[in-house]
This record gives C-alpha cells, sequence and structure tokens, in this order.
C-alpha cells in the first residue's frame, strides 16, 4: 500500500471533478491476496445477491455492513485508505465511519450493466442529508477497461446535486432527462484501472458501468464511507456501522495480519430483500 497523504492538487482536483485516480495504490502482493479470497471464501458465494440490467445480464455482488478482521475489512479500514477519505470528505472534525462494502463480480461474458445513477440517489432514500459528507471508493482487483465493462462518470456531474431516480428494471437509475442534459456540456470519462488502482468518488457523480462481453472477469471492491456527523434516519443497517468511527488498523495489517474469513455472523451482509433501495 502507497503511504502518503493525497496532495493538494489530488483533493482539488476531487472536488473539481468529483472523483480521483490514485495509481497503484495496492502492490501485486496486496492484489493477488483480495483476489485469492474472492475466490476461496465461502461466505463470499454464499452471500452474493444476483442483479440483473435490464437486459437480463447478470452481476453478482455481496455487500457487508460491518468491517471485520478479513482480508476485505482490513483493506476497508487500513490507515492509508481512511486518511485518503478523510482528506477528501467535507466536515473533516467528525470521524469517517463505514457505511458498507461490496464485492463485485462481473463475470465474463455474464456480467451485466448499471445504469446511470449517483449513489447518493440510493442513500437519499435512507435518509442521510449531507452528500459531500459520503463517497465511494473502488479498488480494482482485476484490470478494469472498456472492453469488460468498467465504470464511467460524468466529470463534475456531482456538482448537479441530487438528480430524481426512480426503477429502470430491477436497479435504480437517475433521470435520463438529467443524464442526456449533462451530456451536453460534460465529459463521458471511461475509468480504466489496473489491477491495484484505486478510486474515489463523490455519493453525488453520475457513473454507470457496461456489461462484460470480454472473456476477462471484472472484479472490484467499492467501499463506502460516511462522517459520523451524517445521520442515516432510516439506515435500516442493525449495526449502525454509518455513524460508528472506523476502528483503524495499520497498512501491513493487510500482509501481516493473520486473517479471519469474511464471519458470516459478523459481517452483516445484505439479503436483497431486507433493504429499502436495493443498497
Ligand atoms: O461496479 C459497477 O460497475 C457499478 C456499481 C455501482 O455503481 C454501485 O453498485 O453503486
Ligand atoms: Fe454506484
Amino acid at each position: 500500500m502507497t503511504n502518503q497523504a493525497l496532495t493538494p492538487e489530488q483533493i482539488q482536483q476531487y472536488n473539481q471533478d468529483g472523483y480521483l485516480i490514485v495509481k497503484g495504490f495496492l502492490s501485486s502482493e496486496e492484489v493477488a491476496k483480495l483476489y485469492q479470497v474472492a475466490i476461496d471464501d465461502s461466505a463470499v458465494s454464499k452471500n452474493a445477491i444476483n442483479v440483473n440490467d435490464s437486459t437480463g445480464k447478470r452481476s453478482k455482488l455481496s455487500l457487508w455492513y460491518k468491517p471485520g478482521d478479513d482480508i476485505y475489512g482490513l483493506l476497508t479500514r487500513s490507515q492509508q485508505l481512511v486518511d485518503s477519505v478523510d482528506q477528501l470528505l467535507d466536515n473533516p472534525s467528525a470521524n469517517v465511519c463505514h457505511f458498507h462494502s461490496k464485492l463485485m463480480q462481473k463475470e465474463p461474458r455474464v456480467g451485466g450493466a448499471w445504469e446511470w445513477h449517483q449513489d447518493y440517489g440510493y442513500w437519499y432514500k435512507n435518509e442521510f442529508l449531507l452528500p459531500d459528507q459520503m463517497m465511494s471508493v473502488m479498488v480494482a482487483i482485476t484490470d478494469a477497461n472498456e472492453e469488460n465493462g468498467c465504470l464511467q462518470v460524468i466529470k463534475g456531474s456531482h456538482k448537479m446535486g441530487r438528480v430524481e431516480h426512480g426503477f429502470s428494471g430491477e436497479q435504480v437509475g437517475a433521470s435520463q432527462r438529467y443524464v442526456d442534459l449533462a451530456l451536453k456540456t460534460m465529459e463521458r470519462i471511461y475509468v480504466e484501472l489496473k489491477a491495484g488502482d484505486v478510486l474515489f468518488f463523490h455519493s453525488n457523480i453520475l457513473h454507470r458501468s457496461e456489461a462484460n462481453l470480454s472473456d476477462k472477469p471484472r472484479w472490484s471492491m467499492i467501499s463506502c464511507y460516511n462522517r459520523q456527523s451524517n445521520i442515516g434516519y432510516n439506515d435500516s443497517a442493525s449495526s449502525m456501522s454509518s455513524i460508528t468511527p472506523i476502528d483503524v488498523v495499520p497498512n501491513d495489517a493487510l500482509l501481516t495480519w493473520e486473517t479471519a474469513g469474511l464471519a458470516e455472523d459478523g459481517a452483516d451482509f445484505l439479503a436483497k430483500e431486507a433493504d429499502v433501495a436495493l443498497k
């Protein structure tokens, strides 16, 4: 893991564009361990939820609220990741908390598309009031590129504020009218990442991804962070992890600590039926 604070230029870039890519955030050894666990850990596959896109292509995701002592929990709780998030979220006087994390598995030729949306389009339904205090962090576990359905963002669209969302097939999507209008003046970026790169993105940035039509998987972990000062009044997660300060661990924990499996009783996995806004 890198061991550096974000620079003022990086912070400014995040505020301006609504996203920031940090290349080589994780070492290849760290990535290899994450990949292996995603394949081996039965809690991940047992708790996987299938989400269909509008054409019936299926994405697999596992979502949990409480970051534990498994390798994904240690990554989410690592000093480097939490400090970076702390530098980017509004209201530095409040602690950084973990809302939820998900492992996104887009299998070759199977993994489906995600409609244009803002993550805050969902989280607003959980009655969080302050979008500048929420963000998502995508960690590439495999390379992600245009061929295997990498994330696309509309640069600067976080400045539009929240856009209306409605159901589109099984997914919740942003108003097409507002997406079309945004694309008249704002640039669509294909966020191509190498395994180990990290993307920080604002809760109000419009993003989507295409189905994976290639013969390579596209796997990533997305961790979503919140400030303790931003209460989700309708946050259904029993653990209230979204307003519980993160128990931060040293960066080397990922490689040096004895890790548990993604504990099924501890991690508080999402069952699809349980959630207000799908996630
Ligand atoms: O992994 C992707 O392609 C997008 C997923 C996403 O945006 C989400 O789950 O909120
Ligand atoms: Fe999203």
